[in-house]
């Protein structure tokens, strides 16, 4: 047997440990603005960015210089610190270096000892199936006993290989500890040979043709989205372990409208959320992940309708039925709890 049994999935991996979450806690994660924490000049700013955001990252990983990593650390124990995440409701994150970097059980171990009270989620880099979730699941129950923790923290995947593309089903059931999985598009694109040099987004190369005229004119092209296959298995493998899937980041923090488009059509597709790279993004990424006004509108004319979500009912010539109900559900929900945190949309939704 390669899984544990149903009773065991759910206990504690060490003596002292907190017992895993059945369920997730139900929060609102549009953006999770990754900082670098060894720079001073941008650690400072967290205090006043934190209330603006719905989670902040503390980035270890790839962007901090080999020189940096001690400091990048510190700076994120410092960052743990310098705010009230579990008292004020804004997520606090990081990402730690890969499981075979130098860098990895240091980065965990500090986490987790001296900022673990703070902390709600690791993001685990380069994922490349469950054992790398197993390892690290068992050596931060060992930490968290030590640390005296009662509540555990959350895992989050990023999709950067291949391997882990192939296994993802399986890395998103590998612990209770998994809250969500991200696209990684830089590393996965360098790892499956992908012929690009872009952090995410389309490629002008990457369209498809229309069929010959038969005058000779021009033929459309239109360009074609890399990441299609890759984010709906992702939100797939996500959505039945009951997890959440998140775009990852856009490179071009110059391009405000592709960065736009490409979280839009995660959002369609089934993401909660995307990545800031820079504060340019952070607005569109609250946008875009915050349902559209009247498509709250009319989820919640659909639920009126049909009271106790069966039968059928027409609205504006539109079929509904208890398929569209869930489907007005999924919105009605979101906007519920994007207005529980966002006094403009709460407004916006309810006038
Ligand atoms: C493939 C991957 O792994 S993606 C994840 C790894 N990459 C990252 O985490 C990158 C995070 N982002 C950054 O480091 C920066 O945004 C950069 C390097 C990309 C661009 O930074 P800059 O050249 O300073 O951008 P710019 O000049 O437009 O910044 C404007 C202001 O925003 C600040 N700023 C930029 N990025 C951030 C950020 N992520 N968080 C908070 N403030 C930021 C700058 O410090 C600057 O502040 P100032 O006006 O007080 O001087
Ligand atoms: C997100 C990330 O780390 C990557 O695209 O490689
Ligand atoms: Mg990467």
């Amino acid at each position: 047997m390669s899984q544990k049994t149903p009773r065991n999935f759910f206990k504690p991996l060490a003596i002292g440990a907190p017992e895993p979450m059945r369920d997730l806690p139900v929060k609102i994660e549009r953006m999770i603005h990754f900082v670098p924490p060894h720079l001073d000049k941008v650690r400072a700013k967290v205090p006043d960015m934190a209330p603006k955001v719905d989670v902040i990252l503390a980035n270890l990983e790839d962007a901090i210089p080999a020189d940096a990593k001690d400091a990048a650390r510190a700076g994120a124990i410092e960052m743990a610190n310098m705010y009230d995440w579990q008292g004020k409701g804004t997520g606090f994150w990081s990402r730690v270096n890969p499981l075979n970097s130098p860098w990895f059980q240091d980065d965990v171990s500090e986490l987790v000892l001296k900022a673990g009270h703070q902390l709600d989620v690791i993001m685990l880099p380069k994922v490349e199936g469950p054992w790398d979730i197993h390892f690290a699941d068992q050596y931060v129950a060992q930490l968290e006993a030590k640390a005296g923790l009662t509540r555990p923290i959350l895992f989050h995947a990023i999709l950067e290989t291949a391997q882990g593309m192939s296994l993802v089903e399986e890395i998103a059931l590998a612990s209770p500890r998994m809250q969500g999985i991200s696209l990684g598009p830089a590393d996965l694109a360098a790892d499956r040979k992908m012929k690009t040099t872009r952090v995410g987004g389309g490629h002008p190369f990457y369209r498809v043709l229309e069929d010959p005229h038969a005058d000779g004119s021009e033929r459309a092209s239109v360009q074609q989205d890399l990441w299609h296959y890759t984010i709906a298995r992702m939100v797939d493998a996500c959505r039945m372990a009951g997890i959440n899937a998140f775009y990852g980041p856009f490179g071009d923090i110059s391009d405000l409208d592709a960065c736009e488009q490409q979280f839009r059509n995660a959002f369609l597709l089934g993401c909660a959320g995307a990545w800031s790279l820079h504060p340019n993004q952070i607005d569109i990424a609250k946008r875009v992940f915050s349902p559209d006004p009247d498509e709250v509108k009319f989820a919640r004319r659909i639920l009126e309708a049909m009271p106790d979500g069966t039968g059928v009912a027409m609205l504006d010539g539109k079929m509904q039925d208890d398929a569209t109900w869930k489907q007005a559900k999924v919105i009605a929900d979101l906007a519920d709890l994007v207005a529980a945190k966002d006094p403009d949309l709460a407004a916006a939704y309810n006038n």
